[in-house]
């Protein structure tokens, strides 16, 4: 097997639409379309493990949670499981008066009868049939030419309009599928449709749902808008039929051809929660309705806890959702390149609450979705210092100075190229208490005592080194000079700075001091302690230890 050199022996491109003044490339979409979850038809007919009542329960609760007000919730006449289903939900009230329960049947009558029993007792339903009408169906399935594939549509319609009417008691819409639209003439697809709305009458008050599908996706993503656009124009009673999008990912632009749809036109959108069904699958209404939230414009669905939608969604079809999937993947809000932690950790800085969202590399607000400021930035070895001092800043209130950040940078990313693994916040502090905080060697400071008089201090310390204590003392301006004063090394003081770590009577102070050693390259210490002339202390022995241990290191 290979591929061909010519692989135009084998497949043909898809001809073009003819619609030179086509208007939707310059629309734009300012308001959400009808959603319609196919999660329980059509995610369920592809699973290896198709759902059983109990998971379907769930995942129905869950798209009524998220706010989806039609449902597609099974093929009842294909399975038991599907037909109780439909009698489970319909019997045990479980379907709120906002919302419609629909399901789908081929147009076959033995099939249909069946589905209205399943649908008996529904206060509203939604009735989907369909039937392919593209050639190469007409030809290989049905067997049949042009007028044929009209009159299963229309026999079917006239069955389904009789036995509506034997049942009034339910809210009865109707939805038509021309199985395969997109591959389609779309002067048949509206003429099959036409015949269609001659059985249904719909009017601007009782709509009938022409429902365009890319079964089998098999164009770039214009080619469907110039067929929504072009079937739009030319359909009858356009005020009365509702036009739906039903894409697949055949080519991976079911979200694109959605997009491209609405903006010529249509009305309504069918897909599976993040993109499951036939295949490569339905399009991806979270996807679909987050593009649309970050534009601006109010979905009205609501992923306000994502990660609980996708763990039921996981969990009830047995599928993962691919980490890198939009939105919600597992890496999708991670960042771990250095300069694009580096713009996150600004961005976030300066992002004012109630302000336009411009945090770079963050298309939407990650707290927005339910996912919080630490799983954005992780550090490996591509990381750099801006992602390092975010975690230590978000997770223990430590704020390095910019050099220092630098510096301690290079120390981490030694740690992530030994290791080959991604380091979180927590070993991150560790490194920085081996590095730092604990730096005791050669010299451990135990005990200090300041006396200030006259603007001059005077300091006395007991230091322990190899053993043995050891008195030095010191005077200066101020405690640090007095304490540089009494060291036995010659070091000058390139920059300090001081925070409060948290706040009230469990604050503490974090000192980071840089020093340069008798003309060594500068080094920085830290130190940490519940009073601020310690902590600046600790900071100062911890950068004279580093400084010695490298010159020592030098020497060796
Ligand atoms: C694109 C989609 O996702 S469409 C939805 C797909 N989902 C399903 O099919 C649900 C699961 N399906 C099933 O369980 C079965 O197919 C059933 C119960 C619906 C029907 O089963 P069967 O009666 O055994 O028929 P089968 O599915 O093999 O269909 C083949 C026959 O139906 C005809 N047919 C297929 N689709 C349709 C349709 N939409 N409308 C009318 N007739 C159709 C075929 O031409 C064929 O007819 P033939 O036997 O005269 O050649
Ligand atoms: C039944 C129809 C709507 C379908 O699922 C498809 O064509 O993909
Ligand atoms: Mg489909």
């Amino acid at each position: 097997m290979t591929m061909l050199k010519d692989p135009s022996q084998k497949y043909r491109a898809f001809p073009v639409i003819n619609l030179p003044d086509r208007t939707w490339p310059s629309k734009t979409i300012t308001q959400a379309p009808i959603w319609l979850s196919s999660d329980l038809r059509d995610g369920n007919q592809s699973l290896i493990e198709p759902m059983d009542a109990a998971k379907k329960m769930r995942f129905f609760k869950t798209l009524v949670q998220v706010g989806v007000k039609e449902i597609e919730v099974g093929f009842p006449s294909a399975s038991q499981t599907d037909f109780d289903f439909v009698r489970e939900l319909i019997e045990g009230g479980h379907i709120p008066d906002d919302v419609t329960i629909q399901v789908l049947t081929q147009a076959r009558d033995d099939l249909i009868s069946r589905t209205f029993e399943s649908l008996k007792g529904a206060k509203q339903a939604i009735v989907h049939y369909y039937n392919a009408t593209a050639p190469s169906f007409r030809r290989i399935v049905f067997n049949q030419d042009k007028a044929g594939v009209v009159q299963i549509a229309v026999k079917a319609a006239r069955t389904i309009s009789r036995l509506a009417a034997q049942a009034p008691e339910t809210n009865w819409r109707f939805e038509y599928s021309p199985e395969v639209f997109s591959s389609t003439e779309t002067d048949f697809a509206v003429e099959v449709c036409n015949s269609v709305i001659e059985v249904f009458q719909p009017t601007p008050a009782q709509k009938l749902i022409l429902n365009l599908p890319a079964t089998i996706e098999a164009a770039t993503p214009n080619v469907y808008a110039d067929q929504i656009e072009y079937f739009g124009r030319h359909i009858d009673r356009r005020d009365s039929v509702i036009i739906s999008l039903h894409t697949h990912n055949d080519r991976g632009t079911g979200v694109a051809a959605s997009e491209l749809g609405l903006m010529a036109g249509a009305d309504r959108v069918e897909g599976c929660l993040f993109g499951n069904g036939e295949r490569t699958g339905n399009v991806d209404l979270v996807t679909l309705a987050l593009n649309l939230y970050t534009q601006g414009v109010d979905p009205e669905l609501d992923f306000s806890d994502i990660d609980a939608v996708r763990k039921v969604v996981e969990e009830c079809n047995q599928l993962p959702v691919h980490p890198r999937h939009p939105y919600v993947g597992d890496l999708v809000h991670t960042a771990f390149s250095g300069s694009h932690q580096d713009a996150i950790r600004k961005g976030f800085a300066q992002q004012k609450d109630g302000e336009i969202w411009e945090v770079p590399y963050l298309p939407i607000d990650p707290a927005d979705i339910g996912r919080d400021y630490e799983a954005v930035i992780r550090v490996n070895s591509q990381s750099g210092k801006g992602g390092i001092a975010f975690l230590l800043e978000q997770e223990y209130g430590i704020s390095l100075p910019r050099r220092m950040q630098i510096e301690f940078s290079q120390v981490v990313q030694k740690e992530t190229d030994r290791l080959g693994l991604e380091m979180t916040a927590e070993q991150i502090y560790s490194l920085l208490e081996r590095e730092y905080l604990q730096a005791h060697v050669p010299y451990t400071l135990k005990g200090h005592r300041l006396q200030e008089e006259n603007g001059t201090s005077a300091v006395d310390v007991e230091v322990l080194s190899a053993g043995e204590t050891q008195h030095w003392r010191g005077i200066g301006k101020g405690p640090l000079e007095a304490l540089v004063a009494g060291l036995p090394a010659a070091v000058e003081i390139m920059d300090y700075s001081e925070h409060a770590i948290g706040a009230g009577a469990h604050a503490k102070a974090a000192a980071y001091i840089e020093i340069r050693l008798d003309g060594q390259r500068p080094l920085h210490g830290v130190g940490i302690d519940e009073n601020i002339t310690t902590a600046s202390f600790r900071a100062l022995f911890s950068a004279l230890n580093r400084a010695l241990r490298e010159a020592d290191a030098k020497a060796a």
